[in-house]
């Protein structure tokens, strides 16, 4: 496998312990080129150790990554990853181009001019970080990761400060990169946002992967909503594995033959209003799949 073709991130069987607690318990996934891979899970689910694992500023206990076709340990293999922290601080004496020019500097390459512009900066290139709000400098830290042309970004938490349409710019710039064939691994708690930009999602929970898969794998078309009055008992175990309930809508997982169902279902007492395909949303998903682990 040559280093182009290898996938943008790869970690294996990743494991950390932080004293008596395990962080992170046996993680693998995969983030292919020009793929934009959602890390989602509750507080203290261990993502940025993961985040921190796979870019080599902590050892994990066990297991491999590799970033771009390299083993992470080695620098050669950071050169073209651009990172974002969840906790972000500039130099305040400096200016935004300062900053950006010392990131570039420090990767070995030169700026690339477009970046400030690209997180809504542009005007503000000579002002000191110092009196920048924290969602200015959340963007600096976007234009930091993006500073050296990346060729996977990594991106831990990066609209937690920013306004309604901040968040909006955040997403086209990740459509943008993800046009361009950069792999973006995104951590993020919103879950919406992730939902609009993701191909694919990875939960963690308590240190291990609950579950992952692309949008419609988790999502779409394998369940139906069905809109009903007059469910009774029978009619409630004929309709198999309820996913949700709200009053009289009902979400199941798709039956193989939903024509029969609903004969059944009339056959039973019950009305039928409305039948629909039910794409839920991540939300809802990731709150069964959490819920199912407890
Ligand atoms: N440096 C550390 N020392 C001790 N424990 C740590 C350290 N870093 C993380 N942990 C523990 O590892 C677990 C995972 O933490 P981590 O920060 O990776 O979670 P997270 O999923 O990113 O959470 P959040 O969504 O709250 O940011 C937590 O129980 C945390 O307390």
């Amino acid at each position: 496998m040559t280093a182009v073709e290898s996938p943008a991130v790869w970690a294996d069987g990743l494991r950390k312990r932080y004293r008596r607690r395990v962080a992170v318990d046996g993680v693998s996934f995969t983030v292919g080129r020009g793929e934009v891979l959602g890390l989602l899970g509750p507080n203290g689910a261990g993502k940025t150790t993961v985040i921190k694992m796979l870019l080599g500023l902590v050892r994990p206990d066990a297991g491999e990554t590799m970033l771009l076709g390299r083993p992470s340990r080695e620098p050669r293999a950071r050169v073209r990853v651009g990172y974002l922290p969840e906790l972000f601080r500039y130099q305040p004496w400096l200016t935004a181009a300062e900053v950006l020019r010392l990131h570039a500097r420090l990767a070995g390459t030169a700026a690339d001019p477009e970046v400030l512009g690209a997180v809504g900066l542009a005007d503000r290139a000579d002002d000191r970080v110092g009196g920048f709000s924290k969602g200015m400098q959340q963007r600096l830290g976007l234009a930091v990761a993006l500073v050296a042309r990346p060729e996977l970004v990594v991106l831990d938490e990066p609209t937690s400060a920013l306004d309604p349409i901040g968040r909006a710019d955040v997403r086209d710039l990740l459509l943008t990169l993800r046009g361009r064939g950069v792999a973006v691994l995104l951590n993020s708690h919103l879950i919406g946002e992730v939902e609009r930009v993701c191909d694919r999602v990875v939960i963690l929970d308590r240190g291990r992967v609950a579950a992952s898969g692309t949008l419609p794998e988790l999502l779409g078309g394998r369940e139906l909503r069905l809109h009903l009055d007059g469910v009774g008992d029978a009619a409630a175990t004929r309709l198999g594995t309820v996913t949700a309930r709200d009053g009289d809508w009902w979400t199941i997982a798709l039956p193989d033959d939903v024509p029969a169902l609903i004969a059944d279902l009339v056959g039973l007492g019950v009305r039928v209003h409305a039948v629909e395909p039910g794409r839920i949303s991540l939300e809802d998903r990731l709150l069964t799949i959490l819920r199912g682990n407890r």
